[in-house]
């Protein structure tokens, strides 16, 4: 058709509302040339992009004498150039290899190069374009037949073969100081594959204007067609290249549809079509592509309204998926939300945005699988794209700027930010610092160190220096939004009562982004799905016979009998409860750990039923090692769920979940969440063990402490999750002495492969100075750890003192590590200062007490009177009855 050139010397000429109108058509159009005065001053080319934002613009340097220079080449291109034009005198001087042909045009004088086929074929693969200048009568109508040869020779020549990138080389034909081009013209070219130059100043868009190029015939005449009924099939996509549908266009439909810059087609039944004239589903304008045989148009629009189709949907073939889905699914939640709306929520509350994308990025990276990979690249983006939408961004402005940054040729460092750079000492310092800050804003109690740390490292206060609000402060772990996990865990579990199994396994796949044939294994479990390792195996049996010692131990399976008085005999006496449910953490790690710690004391108990859940790994499958367990504590199932869709499997049972009368075992905020709701739904008929969270560990250190041992067991919970909190209560340490054990600290989380979990718990954890064990064991009783670890001189004598842990640690050779895995107590403990009340999983959790009494005839003498009376006060007379009438006849 016709490449349109713009003088950018002439820019207030080009401001005039004309020009403007002109500008705007031409970009639907396509390429633009800008002649440009001088490579000196870029401004100009800035100037103009700002008042007139096109797509894509060629520099052509219009100076005989300009030095050109690769940089200046570059500089430009990378300012978003699509194409430099190099006159062809310069090409001697100048080394463009390494920038990509498809950015490159050359511009020649047919009259003055000699060589011009020479010079095509050397530039073969190395360019995109060929400006060439005539050396014609400037009145010309038409093209002389030998002119036209000589083009069509160059032309094949130059499109001989494909570019490299795709494509053919275009052939741009200027005719020198051309007063009078004409449609004719642009036709020849068009028929060899060739466009005509022309400046802006010789188009037009109105029909009225003689001696000016209409551009719509221009477009008009370079079609074909070989529909009898003359039309062009035209494909209709939106901003993003979805196919909205098929329609077809006219000459005359694409004569309205360039003047108005809207969708306006040829319906083949009903004539000229003004498309959402009457439904209002309009169409703006962006852009008209012919296809690379010049059969076919593409209208790319911006579509308003329900949607394209005249069903309403937003294509013809159905609605849109993928993210131009979502993207309008959050615009609709944007402009309304039903309630309860979590997507509303993040519109209102930029704090809590804002962590989620620190959160899913932080994900993200440590994703491994494909899955995993998949599933948070698809959390990262959701909130990416609330931000963009709460902001007004729509995904065609992120794609824009996607391609802007394809056209950059500078290659840049891609070094990360130091904040962000893994690989920089800096890096956690900066995070951590972050953090303090963040940290500083929440908690009420001022830090006495600096915050400007550059180490991982706790809070630090000192108890003589804070008051008693600040010590109470201190003593709560963070609040949790139980509301609002509520209001996610409710809708979950109700879907698993109602549905059962298909719930079950829709919302694995939505939360563990797995998709399984069954949710259950059952048992004999298949020895090849519990193959171990020679190792692991031996460490789990060590473990195994640990654990079932000291919970064996633990049960006492006598019957109590105590005789109150003469002929009154009372017992007790336990029974396993008969079907649990036992939860096996599998979200951030995988704790086959916690199978044991559970599973063991369950078949102590002499459980009937035990049924384990555990979210599937990526690729569907158990975890062998919590199958192995489950088999040796003789589970009949596992389901393979997590969170809060587990719990609820459990507690109301599906077709292939057993229900279970208790569910015991850590997990998740979701996890707790939803085995509150089962303990208080009298309908499921199930009890739970207690709210077991995030791990928590309080370490009370003197001068006799081991600074590296007491980093490591610090390290050893916070390396959990983000929300592990531990706490270090440091008994008149001396200043030497509690650096040390920062230094430690700081050293061993470095090297962790968790260095990204802890370089967040650590900072949101604490260090207590304190100036006496007995301040340092109040603190501690009034914390209630689940872990309490004591790095004391004579660390022993101070068990009697303990009145609040879930579990402790005595002494500088026992690590907490030993109580998770293997020495033989219990590693699922009650946290969030629950210790007050809850004991641990133990094999008491697992049975029940039931009592009996046995009265003769002579303890019922005895005792009668006391139990009439006492009937008599609470008015019971039933109750009074019931004894009285044995008595009397004891009488006769
Ligand atoms: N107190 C103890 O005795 C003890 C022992 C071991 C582990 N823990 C704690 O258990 C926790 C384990 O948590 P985890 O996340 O690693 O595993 P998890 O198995 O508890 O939770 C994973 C499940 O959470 C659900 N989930 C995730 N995101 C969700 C969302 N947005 N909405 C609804 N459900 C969602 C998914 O179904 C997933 O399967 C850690 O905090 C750890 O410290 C505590
Ligand atoms: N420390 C956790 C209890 O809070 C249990 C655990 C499992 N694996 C490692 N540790």
């Amino acid at each position: 058709m016709f490449l349109p050139t713009i003088d950018l010397s002439e820019q207030e000429k080009l401001s005039n509302a004309h020009f403007t109108d002109l500008i705007k058509s031409l970009n639907l159009l396509g390429d633009i040339i800008l002649n440009i005065p001088t490579l000196a001053d870029s401004s100009l080319v800035k100037k103009f992009l700002e008042t007139h934002p096109i797509d894509s613009y060629w520099i052509n340097p219009i100076k005989e004498q300009e030095f050109i220079d690769n940089d200046s080449i570059i500089r430009l291109l990378d300012q978003g150039t699509e194409k430099f034009i190099i006159p062809s005198s310069k090409i001697l001087s100048l080394n463009f290899d390494y920038i990509p042909a498809d950015r490159l045009a050359i511009s020649i004088n047919l009259d003055q190069s000699k060589d011009i086929e020479e010079l095509i074929k050397k530039l073969t693969g190395s360019v995109s374009a060929y400006l060439i200048t005539l050396p014609i009568n400037s009145s010309t109508k038409s093209l002389s037949e030998d002119l036209i040869q000589n083009l069509i020779n160059l032309t094949k020549l130059a499109q001989k073969s494909l570019l490299p990138s795709g494509g053919q080389t275009r052939i741009g034909i200027i005719i020198d100081n051309h007063n009078s081009p004409s449609i004719e013209i642009i036709q020849q070219l068009s028929e060899i594959s060739a466009d005509l130059v022309v400046d802006i100043g010789s188009l037009t868009l109105d029909p009225t204007d003689k001696g000016l190029i209409n551009i719509s015939e221009s477009l008009i005449c370079t079609l074909k067609t070989d529909r009898s009924d003359g039309l062009f099939t035209t494909i209709v996509s939106d901003e993003r290249g979805e196919a909205l549908g098929i329609v077809y266009s006219s000459a005359e439909s694409i004569r309205e549809a360039l003047k108005t810059r809207t969708g306006i087609y040829q319906s083949r039944k009903r004539g000229l079509w003004h498309k959402g004239a009457t439904s209002g589903a309009v169409q703006k304008l962006n852009k008209v592509q012919v296809d690379c045989d010049g059969d076919s148009l593409r209208f790319i629009v911006k579509q308003y309204g329900p949607g394209f189709c005249h069903l309403n949907t937003r294509t013809c073939f159905g609605n849109s998926k993928g993210l131009t889905a979502l993207e309008q699914t959050l615009q609709n939640r944007k402009e309304s939300a039903p309630p309860g709306s979590y997507t509303a929520k993040l519109f209102q509350n930029p704090d809590l945005l804002h962590s989620k994308i620190m959160e899913e990025a932080d994900e993200l990276c440590s994703a491994k699988t494909k899955d995993e990979i998949a599933w948070e690249a698809a959390d990262l983006i959701y909130f990416a794209l609330v931000k963009c939408i709460a902001n007004e961004v729509p995904l065609t402005d992120i794609e824009s700027q996607l391609d802007k940054r394809s056209k950059i040729i500078t290659r840049r460092p891609g070094n990360a930010k130091p904040k962000w750079d893994v690989t920089s000492n800096e890096t956690l310092s900066v995070q951590n610092n972050e953090n303090k800050q963040q940290e500083s804003q929440t908690k009420p109690v001022s830090t006495s160190l600096s915050t400007k740390s550059e180490t991982i490292k706790m809070q630090k206060f000192d108890l003589s220096e804070i008051n008693v609000t600040q010590r109470t402060s201190l003593l709560q772990r963070p609040i949790i939004k139980s509301d609002d996990i509520m209001a996610r865990v409710r809708p979950i579990m109700d879907d698993v009562r109602k549905k059962g199994d298909a719930a079950l396994i829709k919302l694995t796949e939505k939360f563990d982004g797995v998709k399984l044939a069954s949710p259950v294994i059952s048992a004999p479990f298949p020895p090849e799905a519990m193959a171990l390792d020679e190792s692991t195996r031996l460490a789990i049996d060590r473990a195994y016979d640990n654990i079932y010692k000291f919970h064996d131990a633990q049960y006492d399976r006598s019957t109590l009998v105590v005789e109150t008085m003469p002929g009154v005999v009372c017992s007790r006496f336990s029974r396993p409860i008969e079907r649990v449910g036992l939860y096996v953490p599998g979200g951030t790690a995988i704790l086959p750990s916690t199978a044991l710690m559970l599973g063991i004391p369950a078949k102590v108990a002499g459980c009937k039923q035990i049924v384990f859940a555990s979210p599937p790994r990526k690729d569907g499958t158990a975890v062998p090692e919590i199958l192995y367990v489950a088999h040796k504590v003789g589970a009949s199932k596992v389901v393979l769920a997590g969170g809060s869709q587990a719990v609820a499997a459990l507690a109301y049972g599906t077709e292939s979940v057993p229900k279970v009368d208790k569910i015991c075992g850590p997990g998740n905020q979701y996890v707790t969440a939803a085995k509150m709701v089962v303990q208080n739904d009298s309908s499921a008929l199930t009890s739970i063990d207690m709210p077991a969270g995030p791990s928590e560990l309080l370490v009370i250190a003197d001068n006799t402490s081991n600074p590296a041992y007491v980093a490591s067991d610090l390290l050893s919970q916070a390396e959990h999750g983000v929300d592990s909190q531990v706490v270090l209560v440091a008994v008149s340490l001396t200043s030497e002495h509690l650096a040390k054990i920062e230094h430690e600290i700081h050293a061993q989380a470095s090297i962790l492969p968790r260095v990204n979990i802890v370089s967040q718990s650590i900072p949101k954890s604490f260090i207590l100075q304190v100036d006496t064990l007995e301040d340092a064991v109040k603190f501690s009783n009034d914390y209630a750890p689940e872990h309490l670890i004591l790095h004391l001189d004579k660390a022993e004598s101070l068990l009697e003192k303990i009145e609040n842990a879930g579990s402790v640690f005595v002494g500088p050779y026992s690590p907490e590590s030993c109580g998770d895995y293997a020495s033989g107590t219990n590693h699922t403990l009650p946290t969030y200062g629950y210790a007050r009340i809850y004991s641990g999983v133990n094999t008491l959790t697992f049975l029940k007490h039931i009592t009996s009494q046995q009265l003769t005839k002579e303890g019922l003498h005895n005792l009668g009177t006391t139990v009439m009376r006492l009937a008599e006060v609470e008015e019971l007379e039933a109750h009074r009855n019931a004894v009285q009438i044995r008595l009397k006849d004891m009488e006769v």
